[in-house]
């Protein structure tokens, strides 16, 4: 089966921690092999990356600002250095100069015509000592907030009203997660993809459906939805559109029956990013609904609880809900 390889911009205002946040997703990644696309090579600690073998691929900017210095074809060329099938990287990250418009590079990744690439969400980091300032200072900072789908904000270690600020920030980016760090310390797996458990071809009891793991000590969980009988797409669109903001990521194939015309659509949904791929079923892959939902400050039991409700036969034309979402292979 062709991977996938997710594609995650990392944007946010000068200084907010965006570099230092790559650097500890490249120390953290634990054998998810990341290509770093930066437009200072001088920050990120490519030495001590490749010292650890963590880091298998980087290309830096000449002239500092990503969003200037690439086209759409550029940024393709670009991505094809790293994203193939056999490729050497499982994720990439993209990282915006302080001053890029990270609507542009969304737009420009999302056009992309490389069939490798999956979108992986766009993170803003904000600097929450800076915070009232830089609002003062920028009035787009609001507008990239609301674009954004997942918001990380970093330095809380050295602001004593952190509660206050996170306030006002879910209160702009209301359909996005937000997450409070210092140093940038988010979990890997909250972006990157982790293997969904192998369940084998036994028969599945109500345990397994809401079979779910906790990473405590990596502020997020995950959980998968396994199901043998087909899901109503629509239903199952609607949950995705009005599932609660923590829960960051759903992915994974997806078996709407006969209403599907007996195809694989393989979810990718990313905060506010909604696709689905439609493709033949792989020979030997069994016919079955495999979702993992990944979420910070979210439930996925209850997530779960949702998803088995949409496990129902559907009515004549309820695949165009997802139709709508839909690309071809
Ligand atoms: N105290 C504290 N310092 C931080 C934190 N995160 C980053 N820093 C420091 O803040 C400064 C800016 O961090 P960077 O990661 O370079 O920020 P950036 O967004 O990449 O900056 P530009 O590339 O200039 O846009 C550095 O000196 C970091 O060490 C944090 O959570 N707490």
């Amino acid at each position: 089966m062709s991977r996938s390889i997710p594609v995650v911009v990392l944007a946010g205002y000068l200084g907010a921690g965006k570099t230092t946040l790559l650097n500890h997703l490249l120390r953290a990644a634990d054998g998810i092999r990341i290509g770093a696309v930066v437009n200072d090579f001088g920050s990120v600690n490519v030495d001590a990356m490749l010292v650890a073998g963590q880091v298998d691929a980087t290309i830096g900017f000449g002239n500092g600002c990503l969003c200037c210095a690439v086209d759409e074809g550029e940024l393709d060329a670009l991505l094809d250095k790293l994203v193939h099938p056999d490729g050497p990287v499982d994720a990439v990250v993209i990282e915006a100069s302080g001053l890029a418009e990270p609507a542009d590079l969304v737009r420009r990744l999302l056009s992309s015509a490389n069939p490798h690439i999956e979108y992986g969400g766009l993170v803003e980091v904000v600097d929450a000592v800076e915070f009232h300032d830089t609002r003062a200072k920028h009035i787009d900072l609001d507008r990239h907030l609301r674009l954004a789908d997942l918001v990380v904000v970093n330095k809380t270690d050295r602001q004593s009203d952190a509660a206050a600020v996170l306030e006002t920030v879910r209160g702009i980016a209301e359909n996005a997660t937000v997450v409070a760090t210092s140093h940038g310390q988010i979990a890997p797996g909250l972006l990157f993809d982790r293997p969904a458990p192998d369940v084998g071809a036994r028969q599945l009891s109500f345990a397994d459906l809401l079979d779910h793991h906790e990473h405590l000590h990596d502020s997020y969980r995950s959980a998968t939805f396994v199901a043998n009988e087909p899901v109503n797409p629509r239903l199952l669109v609607e949950f995705l559109r009005k599932r609660p903001t923590g829960l960051y990521r759903v992915k994974g194939p997806v078996d709407f029956g006969a209403a599907g015309f007996g195809d694989r659509f393989l979810l990718n949904c990313v905060g506010g990013y909604l696709r689905f791929r439609r493709t033949p079923w792989p020979v030997g892959e069994p016919r079955r609904t495999q979702i993992v939902l990944i979420g910070h400050d979210a439930d996925p039991e209850a997530a779960i609880e949702e998803l088995v409700a949409c496990v129902e036969p559907a009515e004549e034309n309820d695949i165009f809900t997802a139709l709508r979402h839909t690309d071809h292979d």
